[in-house]
């Protein structure tokens, strides 16, 4: 079977061309036209005939497979299922403001995880995401977007939050964020990159140390380690302290800061207590809060609080100068807001 074109980095590519004596330009023109411009022919007709020919032959240049667009009615979120070429499927979110999107995109084909909260918890992991399906996701997105909305094919903010944890399939995270940020192809700013995950420390060292500039958000969610236990199981092998101490001890650039998601459930996790004792150990880092009211899905049995409990919560983290935002549930009537994504079907 060929390698995939998009599970190489821009270092990868100019190596094997180098190793093959092809004019070295070719490089820079393959990452412009699949990363920048995101066109998949044209290329073809600005390169040799030697070159064309050698890629061809070695590369597979086929994309995810788009099997379902969910469009919200609600607020222009839009939810892609992708199929794979062994027939697992996974999902991306398009998640608008103004006429710009962040992408939500999936790391893993359901999760190991097995949050008590979290519709792709439910699925159990099936397998990793390779580089390329990952990259597939972004371009493909993007492709729709210029087809179905023109002048709107503008996704600024990179977000791994959809299905599986990050941390967990590292490699792939780590080589799909390498060709999002190459400056011969999409140049994505470092800042615009987020991870999100649940505190796996094995993958936030990784991460401090091989792609430090990349934000990080960490699914806090309690103070408290029982609470925490129940919600989230890995806490049970990485307690929170241990995470937190982890983090602490990263050195951030100035521009740099931590994001906490604080996942609000009516009656378990939002009470003033609750928010008093978040404040009390976020206090004074370099810290961002957003809440995220609990998204129901089939068969959940945790509750959103009303409006009211969720902003008397902010309230409380407001006397702690913690930076705060609540954070909206886009595409939820698709099913495509955080913690609804399942791909079992
Ligand atoms: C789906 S996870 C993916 C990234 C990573 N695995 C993690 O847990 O941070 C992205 C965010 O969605 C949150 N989430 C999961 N289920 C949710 C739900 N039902 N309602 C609201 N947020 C949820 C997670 O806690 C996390 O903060
Ligand atoms: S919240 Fe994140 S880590 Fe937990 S099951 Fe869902 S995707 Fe996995």
């Amino acid at each position: 079977m060929k390698q995939s074109f998009y599970d190489l980095s821009y270092s990868d590519l100019e190596a094997i061309i180098n190793q093959n004596n092809l004019n070295p330009s070719v490089s820079a023109i393959l990452f412009n036209w699949h990363y920048k411009k995101k066109e998949t022919t044209q290329w073809r007709d600005k390169i040799s005939k030697l070159a064309l020919a050698f890629l061809e032959n070695s590369f597979d240049f086929s994309l995810p497979e788009i099997d379902t667009v969910y469009e919200s009615k609600k607020d222009r979120a839009v939810k892609f299922l992708f199929k794979l070429k062994d027939n697992h499927k996974v999902e991306t979110v398009l998640i608008p403001f103004n006429n710009k999107y962040s992408i939500c995109l999936s790391s893993q084909v359901g999760c190991a995880m097995n949050c008590s909260f979290c519709f792709t918890g439910e699925q159990g992991l099936k397998r990793n995401l390779t580089t390329n399906e990952i990259v597939g996701q972004f371009l493909q997105a993007w492709r729709w977007l210029a087809t179905n909305r023109p002048g709107e094919e503008r996704i600024i903010n990179i977000v791994f939050m959809g299905q599986g944890e990050p941390l967990h399939n590292f490699d792939s995270v780590k080589k799909a964020c390498e060709i999002f940020l190459s400056q011969h192809g999409a140049s994505v700013g470092v800042q615009k990159i987020t991870i999100s995950t649940a505190g796996y420390i094995p993958g936030l060292k990784r991460w401090s140390q091989e792609i430090p500039g990349v934000n990080l958000a960490l699914s806090l969610h309690s103070p408290f380690e029982e609470k925490r236990n129940e919600l989230i199981p890995i806490n049970k092998k990485y307690p929170l302290d241990e995470v937190l101490t982890y983090i602490d001890k990263i050195p951030l650039n100035k521009k740099q800061f931590i994001t906490y998601e604080y996942l609000l459930i009516k009656d378990f996790n939002d009470s003033p207590n609750d928010a008093e004792q978040l404040g009390m150990l976020l206090a004074g880092k370099s810290a961002y809060i957003n809440l995220i009211p609990f998204n129901p899905y089939p068969g959940s049995h945790y509750k959103r609080p009303s409006l009211d409990k969720v902003e008397k919560f902010k309230e409380v983290l407001d006397t702690f100068k913690i930076p705060t935002l609540i954070r909206s549930a886009k595409g939820d009537d698709v099913l495509a807001a955080c913690g609804q994504l399942n791909s079992n079907n």
